[in-house]
């Protein structure tokens, strides 16, 4: 019986091995300070160093620029924190809150911003005069200011908070500025934030260019040297210009063998250069698309599920999943804010009966608490629910990509990508929210039928799946009190249990007034989404090939395509409208109808 194949599954084959984790070397041994090695023992739990620690952390401790690739969830973090942290501490003279900001840390997310604060904030318990602050989006801009003023040592931000503050906030003093360092490089740029960057660069004297137009820049502090960074499990050329304009002659730590000899020969910083020359020299030694860095303990699974029976299929999983194990954490990624709330509403309030629709017998058909997690949430709800959820022993989050970069929540066991993600690299950012630092997970990819080469995608970074038998999955639910009532459904859109389950949430949605609202909506930016994919991913996700009322079912919706897709052309052409007047980049009208607010 395939439920039972798939907890042994995670049994079995996922043994979370730490060989290939963990180095066997002491923090010491890497040169650190004994007090920090310590704290890294004491409040962070850290015995021995990961393997891309006892990589990196050699080579920061050296002053020199980086480029760090490894796996989700191994260490990035305290790689490039414990460094920063060691020279703080030792510098001859203590350093000072009106000494300004020493370290920049820029992260893409909100949550990432706080969940390296809070590291930083261990690491330094014993270096109270090292401060560590956090400044980003939906946070009150005077108290920041106010902060900014005392004086931030190590500064954890996203880019649109910075730019605002560094062309803003004359009391933000970062003129001893020794290191900027990117965590999840290529999503920063992603989001479209490259100009941004360019701009912060400028701003911080930090822009390696080759035709010093310094114009609006400030000067560097020629006793400084600066160091940068730049980090992610998915390194690709889209990096190759940020690292161009910011590193200087780096190291690659974590790339294969013939790549960082590839890479060894020194880049020239030879000013003379033109950039184009510059430019080609970097693309012949950056790393090109290759294989991404999955856990290898990971046992990632996809199901082929034909559109109209998604939401079915979704909400069996999904008991299955609690059913099998109870005390255990999910995730699900869905591609739009609008499909979160949707699913959020209904999921938590949705009952059900297999036996009668009697109300009396009627029961949650998911008992576990829920959360919701998307950049359209006011920040405090944010803020609470990547918190609580972070610390539930058994709960399902529902979210969008902005979960889907760095986020480090214990104890997760399985990630459903409900809707595809589209580039392979969030993908694995996706998936690397289970199996990290060694422990078991898995993934289940939905994928309808037309869209089955995505699996080709993947496997050209070197991703692969395994399909996951859905119908033994359904076949397990009892019907009408009985379990074996079903042997030979072949179809899943014939299948009993989710004709039965699709009737019932159709009902639900007509009875719900304010969640059939949440329904219309979110097919609404839900087909947005799927035809704002990639130029080479639309040969899959044709939105041609889609059946808007198969769609509509999707979202428990009985309203022909029609009447909600003229709702939805209305919305389109006030989009247009207001993209238009406003002039959105592509790039940011790609992300904004994905996420507003990352
Ligand atoms: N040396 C260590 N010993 C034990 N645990 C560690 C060690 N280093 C890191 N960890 C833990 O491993 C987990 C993953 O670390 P971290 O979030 O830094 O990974 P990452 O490589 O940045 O992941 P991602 O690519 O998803 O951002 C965290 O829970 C962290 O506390």
């Amino acid at each position: 019986m395939v439920t039972k194949k798939l907890s042994e599954g995670v049994k079995s084959e996922g043994n979370g091995s730490n060989d290939n984790v963990f180095a066997s070397c002491s923090f010491s041994s890497l040169g650190l300070d004994s007090n920090l090695c310590e704290q890294l023992r004491e409040r962070l739990g850290f015995e021995v160093p990961t393997q891309v620690q006892a990589q990196a952390i050699p080579v920061i401790l050296s002053g020199r620029h980086a480029l760090v690739n490894a796996a989700t969830g191994t260490g990035k973090t305290a790689a490039y924190l414990a460094p920063i942290v060691h020279h703080l501490q030792g510098y001859e003279n203590r350093i000072q809150r009106s000494d300004g900001t020493f370290a920049l840390v820029l992260v893409p997310t909100r949550e990432l911003c706080l969940q390296v604060y809070e590291i930083l904030q261990k690491l330094l318990h014993r270096f109270h005069w090292i401060v560590p602050g956090y400044i980003m989006g939906g946070e009150n801009r005077s108290k920041e200011k106010a902060r900014l003023r005392k004086g931030i040592s190590i500064l954890i931000a996203t880019p649109g908070r910075l730019l605002d503050h560094l062309k803003n906030t004359t009391s933000f003093l970062h003129s001893n500025l020794r290191w900027i360092i990117f965590d999840e490089a290529d999503r920063i740029l992603e989001l479209g934030f490259g100009k941004d960057i360019e701009e912060i660069l400028d701003l911080l004297g930090s822009r390696k260019t080759l035709h010093d137009d310094q114009e609006n820049t400030v000067p560097r502090n020629s006793k400084i040297q600066r160091q940068n960074l730049l980090l992610s499990a998915t390194l690709n050329e889209k990096v190759n210009h940020l690292a161009k304009i910011s590193l200087e002659n780096p190291v690659m730590v974590g790339l294969d063998v013939k790549k960082i000899e590839q890479i060894s020969t020194p880049v020239s910083n030879d000013h003379s250069e033109s950039d184009e020359d510059n430019e080609d020299q970097y693309s012949s030694k950056m790393p090109t698309v290759g294989d991404y860095k999955v856990p290898i303990q990971l046992i990632q699974r996809y199901m082929k599920v034909p559109c109209g029976t998604r939401l079915p299929v979704l909400l069996s999983i999904l008991k299955h999943l609690f059913e099998r194990e109870p005390s255990q954490k999910v995730v699900v990624f869905f591609s739009t804010c609008d499909a979160v709330d949707f699913h959020y509403s209904l999921l938590s309030e949705f009952q059900f009966s297999s036996h009668s629709q009697a109300e009396g017998t009627r029961q949650k058909f998911l008992g576990c608490k829920i959360f919701r997690l998307h950049g359209n949430m006011v920040q405090e709800d944010r803020r609470t629910s990547f918190q609580t959820f972070k610390t539930e022993k058994s709960a399902l989050l529902l979210t969008s990509d902005v979960s889907a970069r760095g986020l480090d929540i214990p104890k997760v066991r399985c990630i459903i990508q409900y809707d595809s993600p589209g580039e392979a690299t969030e993908y694995v950012h996706r998936v690397g929210r289970t199996a990290r630092l060694g422990e078991k997970g898995e993934s289940l990819l939905f994928l309808q039928p037309v869209e089955i080469d995505y699996l080709q995608e993947l496997e050209t970074h070197g991703v692969s799946l395994t399909e996951c038998p859905v119908l033994k999955v359904l076949d397990s639910f009892p019907l009408y009190g009985q379990k074996n009532y079903i042997k030979k459904s072949v179809f899943l859109d014939s299948h009993p249990w989710v004709l039965c389950l699709q009737k019932a949430l159709e009902a639900f949605i007509m009875s719900k007034p304010e969640v059939d609202k949440l329904a219309k909506k979110a097919f609404c930016s839900w087909v947005r989404a799927y035809a704002a994919h990639r130029g080479e991913l639309k040969r899959i996700f044709m939105i041609k090939k889609l059946h808007l009322g198969h769609v509509a079912k999707s979202f428990a919706l009985k309203q022909q395509p029609s009447l909600v897709g003229q709702s939805f052309q209305k919305q389109e052409k006030k989009r247009k409208r207001f993209e238009k007047k406003t002039g959105f980049s592509k790039k940011r009208k790609v992300a904004s109808v994905r996420e507003r607010r990352p």
